[in-house]
């Protein structure tokens, strides 16, 4: 499967191995650095190398054009980098530190889309909204490289205009003149120019020095018990390129031989999880033949938890309420076939569920296409008839922006009301369809109390069966830390490592 694999997107594009490129060579100018989004610019400047090849239409070099081919396409046609960005390359013929520099050129530039935006606005002395949007993008790129790369300033200008000459003749007198303001400064001089004061607007300030919208810094804050220290944490890690996580699959596979297979690292906490070494994990015979799937350790630990919890009584019949594309399907599978257990996975989109019926091939699960809110209107899905459920609900995903660069920017706060709504029903959904004493793992890839906390009480409030909750943390492994007072846990990318992924367990009473 390629694209997005249990919310966790390949952040490399597929041909290539990652690597720390020689300075000073490679067709964008300097090659990336390995981590180019932190603030400031410290440490030597490679010399630009300028191999880059004609398009046939201008000098721009082919990895500032997939680049830009890649960002436009997000902002003009609602596309995802992840997916768009493999054959934009794949097309360009792009591989190695090419494909490396371009990848982070379009990650990087739309993650911090946010503070670039308004710099350019105070550079150009207007809303950048104002200018035209081919012309914007290509200062956005530029802007990236000029801020939070070792791109030469002068080897970012030169290429930015060249750029803007390609796709929008007639701007390079400004462009230029733009380029050559946003270079005036470093970044955090910019941030101190442009935001608002840390001490009377910490949120304004959070959100434009650390580029989220700023109703996304109030949630991460209020889900952190208003710490802003760890939420400036939390902001830094989403701006940092996230790594690839494995799972191991239990009976399949053994994390410390998969670590060595694929020169990673087994993971902190997830008796399945292994950091993958790098390169595009499609690649790997361990994906191929079904020996591991790509999945971020924290979905692997809530999948897990649902599995260790204790339950007295019958446990044969595992069900999966939400269940596309598949990766926890592929880690509670492959734990039901070693406990002679069985899984039903629910989807409701008939793409989705055939991603689910790829990815549990050989285990013991059957798949059907439903809406999971129609618990006791049809024989395969009756009520009190499962014994353990899983809710990995629709959610507003903001608990994995480091994985989806441009996410940040098109979800909205109107998302909310209707996802809320969806997530009540289906975990009322998931409690009718547990037995007496069955249990109930409520999991999102979402931090926002509104879709946690708020969502379980309410759907344990209004669920028409007694629902006791179930203290989730020692189903964790143990001696993980920062997990709070329970009964819930959150993971968080800065405390654990993880998607920032929350889980509560519901008993039936
Ligand atoms: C967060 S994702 C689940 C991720 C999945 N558990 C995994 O680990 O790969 C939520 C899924 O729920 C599906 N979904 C949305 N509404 C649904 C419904 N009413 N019934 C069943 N599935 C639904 C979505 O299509 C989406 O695939």
């Amino acid at each position: 499967m390629t694209g997005p694999v249990d919310g966790q997107d390949v952040d490399r594009p597929g041909g290539f191995r990652a690597g720390r490129p020689a300075a000073g060579r490679g067709g964008s100018g300097a090659g990336p650095e390995r981590r180019p989004e932190r603030r400031g610019r410290g440490g030597p400047r490679p010399a630009a190398g300028g191999r880059g090849r004609p398009t046939g239409r201008s000098a721009v070099d082919l990895p500032r054009h997939a680049a830009y081919q890649a960002v436009a396409a997000v902002h003009r046609d609602d596309a995802y980098a992840n997916l768009v960005l493999p054959a934009i390359l794949r097309d360009a013929g792009l591989v190695g530190r090419d494909a490396a520099f371009a990848t982070e050129l379009t990650y990087g530039t739309l993650r911090r889309l946010g503070t670039l935006d308004a710099i350019l606005t105070d550079a150009a002395g207007r809303d950048v909204a104002r200018i035209d949007p081919p012309v914007r993008d290509a200062l956005r790129l530029g802007a990236y490289q000029l801020l939070h790369t070792r791109v030469p300033a002068h080897a970012a200008v030169s290429a930015t205009v060249d750029l803007v000459r390609s796709v929008g003749p007639g701007a390079t007198g400004f462009a230029n003149a733009v380029l050559r303001e946003v270079a005036s400064r470093d970044v955090d001089a910019w941030v101190a120019r442009l935001a608002p004061p840390l001490e009377t607007d910490p949120i304004g300030h959070l959100a434009l020095a650390y580029s989220h919208p700023q109703w996304i810094v109030r949630a991460f804050a209020e889900a952190l018990g208003g710490d802003l220290g760890e939420t400036t944490r939390l902001l830094i890690e989403d701006n940092e390129r996230p790594p690839v996580h494995l799972c191991a699959r239990p009976g399949r596979a053994d994390p410390v031989a998969l670590a060595d297979e694929v020169g990673g690292a087994p993971g902190a906490f997830s008796p399945y999880a292994v950091y993958s070494g790098g390169g595009a994990p499609g690649d790997l015979p361990a994906l191929t033949e079904g020996r591991a799937h790509v999945q971020d350790e924290g979905s692997q630990l809530v999948a897990d938890a649902l599995t260790v919890a204790p339950l007295d009584g019958p446990d044969g019949r595992w069900l999966d309420l939400c269940a596309g594309p598949g990766g926890k399907s592929g880690l509670l599978g492959a734990v039901a076939a070693q406990r002679g257990a069985r899984l039903t996975a629910v989807e409701v989109s008939e793409h989705r569920a055939r991603l689910v019926g790829q990815a549990t091939r050989d285990l013991p699960v059957t798949v059907l296409n439903t809406d999971g809110r129609t618990v006791g209107e049809t024989p395969k899905l009756a009520e009190g008839h499962f014994d353990r459920a899983l809710v990995d609900a629709p959610c507003t995903g903001l608990g994995s922006l480091r994985r989806r660069p441009e996410s940040r920017w098109r979800r909205q706060p109107s998302d909310l009301p209707a996802l809320t709504r969806l997530q009540r029903e289906l975990l009322s959904a998931g409690l009718r369809a547990v037995r007496p004493g069955g249990l109930v793992g409520y999991v999102t890839c979402s931090p926002h109390v509104v879709e946690t906390h708020v969502t379980v009480t309410e759907a344990a409030r209004r669920a028409g069966v007694p629902v006791d909750f179930v203290d989730a943390r020692p189903l964790l492994p143990k001696g993980m830390p920062g997990l709070g007072d329970g009964p819930t846990v959150q993971l968080w990318p800065h405390r654990h490592g993880t998607d920032a992924m929350f889980l509560a367990v519901l008993r039936r009473g």
